[in-house]
């Protein structure tokens, strides 16, 4: 079972994750896209990632906007996978 973060933890890898958030035990961030083509692109692509990492998004699509909402199922809250996932995500974006 991967450790849950404390929210000191998670101010700490923030550091390193300019443009996200961290509310209601998830992280957070919201993009918008050129297009809506381009933010469907963009979920594709995440979506390749979480299914290689095993670890998936929330994912809120409208138009183009899209916004993750990162945790750990299993437990219940954000954990080093949701930061890993994260980076991953921030390396996607335009
Ligand atoms: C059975 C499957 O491996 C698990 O449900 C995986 C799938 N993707 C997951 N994604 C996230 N965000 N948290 C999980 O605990 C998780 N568990």
């Amino acid at each position: 079972m991967p450790r849950l973060l404390t929210s000191e933890d998670v101010a700490v890898q923030l550091r390193d994750l300019p443009g996200w958030a961290y509310a209601d035990d998830r992280l957070v961030r919201e993009v918008q896209l050129a297009t809506f083509a381009a933010a469907l692109d963009l979920v594709v692509a995440v979506g390749g990632e979480a299914e290689e990492m095993n670890h998936h998004p929330d994912v809120d699509l409208r138009y183009d906007r899209v916004r993750f909402a990162l945790w750990t199922h299993v437990a219940g809250g954000v954990t080093q996978y949701d930061v890993e996932l994260a980076h991953r995500i921030s390396a996607l974006l335009p």
